[in-house]
């Protein structure tokens, strides 16, 4: 692409006799008229063409009335444009979500390719370094396209050949400010295209009340918030073990919460037994009564309830060797969930080394050997430090709220996390605009989501607590 060419040498030419000016004249070629005519009319051709396949809706938009204003006068063309305007205008009244999907995001993308993404990516390419200007001429990554959801636009790009992902997220600040969003999420289409996502506005901006508690029985994958798409948090507790990451006041608490809420019709119906250690004595003790006498807040007692949820993980797999490899529950066998509240009181902070280290190997024992015999742990925790959690990565569900440091971020969600737009330590510190909210990454996809757990006030955990022992 940056082939040297031969002018380009004229620069490390030499002159023998320095007095003397080395003068270079263009040799010029005079080309006839009609040949400069032909190249327009092939290029006005060949746009017009390009123009009619790449937007055809578009071009009859303008074509049809304009032909019916010449042919039957202006008032024909007039009167198409007011009926179709009259049309749409009626269509949207009616049916708002079909008129948004077929038409109006439609529209809004076309508009937004032009205004706002054409518009600027020659100066944001160019100045955050993913363009080149070479002697004169401008290498950029092209807009394939623009569609647009109902929060966000996502712009097919593709990148410049030699272009790697990390060249643009490490670049995701200059594309957000760059197109006047809040931030950029990069993520692969296919080999050499990328999917830019810009929020153009954040629809997890307000607290979602408490999730309305399911009808049937079943232990998950759980309601527990919704993503920024729209759509429910769906949250994966039984067959595996999740991490809940977050500062304090991050909302640990709606993740646990809301997390047992969905499991309730099951806890009624004795196929799920929430077990809680709740070492602060703050987060579950609101909910005691849910967990019957499966509760414990002393690290002694902790230690203990951790060793009996390991006697019944290693009873059921002495049971089930050789007959079956996954859980299904049951009255007999339920889905056993331990909930950790705040884990480094019992592992890292643990002054009293036997149980600390009675605390670890029951954890790691059912991190390892639970998920397959019905046992899982659910384990919230302020600082994701390797040093604190020696465990973590025996987790195979991670979610961070909003962290204290932007390292933390691959820490929890694993490398690479934070450059693909997990910005966790930027969530917000005010309760009402933050709290709650978190990046996941799905089992489906590498690129992390971002979430907001809806929230469970103390009336919600009460009426909880009075319908299980009711
Ligand atoms: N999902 C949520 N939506 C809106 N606000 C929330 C949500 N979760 C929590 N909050 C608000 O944030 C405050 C702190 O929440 P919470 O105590 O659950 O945080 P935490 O992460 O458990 O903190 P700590 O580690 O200090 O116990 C709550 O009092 C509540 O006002």
């Amino acid at each position: 692409m940056f082939k040297k060419l031969p002018g380009d040498e004229a620069q490390h030419l030499v002159s023998t006799t320095p007095d003397t000016a080395v003068v270079f004249r263009p040799a010029v070629l005079r080309t006839p008229a009609i040949v400069t005519l032909i190249i327009f009319a092939w290029r006005l051709l060949a746009g017009v063409v390009r123009l009619l396949w790449r937007y055809p809706i578009a071009s009859a938009v303008v074509a049809v009335p304009c032909a019916l204003a010449w042919l039957s006068g202006w008032q024909w063309g007039l009167g198409l444009v007011a009926l179709v305007l009259l049309g749409l205008t009626a269509w949207a009244l009616v049916d708002r979500p079909s008129f948004a999907r077929l038409v109006g995001w439609r529209l809004l993308a076309w508009w937004r390719l032009v205004w706002i993404y054409r518009r600027h990516w020659q100066p944001v390419m160019i100045i955050s370094g993913l363009g080149r200007h070479v002697r004169g001429r401008d290498y950029l990554p092209r807009v394939l396209g623009v569609r647009c959801t109902s929060w966000a636009d996502v712009v097919t790009v593709k990148m410049l050949t030699g272009h790697a992902v990390k060249d643009w997220s490490d670049r995701t600040e200059h594309l957000a400010h760059g197109f006047g969003a809040t931030s950029c999420r990069v993520s692969i289409a296919r080999s050499g295209r990328l999917l830019l996502v810009f929020p153009r506005h954040d629809p997890l901006a307000t607290p979602l009340p408490a999730v309305t508690i399911p009808e049937e029985t079943s232990v998950g994958p759980v309601e527990v918030g919704q993503c920024e798409d729209g759509k429910p948090w769906l949250l994966k507790v039984h067959g595996t073990h999740v991490l809940v990451a977050g500062a304090t006041g991050a909302g640990k608490g709606s993740v646990i919460w809301s997390a047992i809420r969905g499991l309730l019709p099951a806890v009624r119906a004795g196929l799920v037994q929430v077990w809680a250690l709740d070492p602060k004595r703050m987060e579950l003790s609101f909910g005691r009564d849910l967990f019957k006498d499966r509760y414990a807040a002393a690290p002694a007692d902790c230690a203990d309830l951790l060793e009996a949820a390991v006697a019944v993980m290693q009873e059921r797999a002495d049971r089930f060797a050789g007959l079956q490899r996954s859980h299904t529950p049951t009255v007999r066998d339920p889905f056993v969930l331990v909930v950790v509240d705040e884990v480094a009181f019992l592992t890292a902070y643990q002054s009293d080394k036997g149980l600390k280290l009675r605390i670890s190997a029951a954890l790691a024992t059912l991190t390892t050997q639970g998920r397959a015999v019905g046992v899982g742990v659910l384990a919230a925790l302020q600082d994701p430090r390797k040093d604190v959690l020696s465990i973590r990565n025996l987790f195979p569900d991670k979610i961070a709220l909003r962290l204290d440091e932007s390292e933390q971020v691959d820490m929890v969600l694993g490398d690479g996390a934070r450059d693909r737009g997990a910005l966790a330590d930027l969530i917000s510190p005010q309760p009402d605009l933050g709290a709650g909210i978190a990046y996941v990454r799905l089992e489906t996809s590498p690129d992390p989501i971002r979430v907001r757990a809806a929230y469970v006030s103390d009336a919600d955990i009460r009426a909880m607590a009075g319908e299980v022992t009711a």
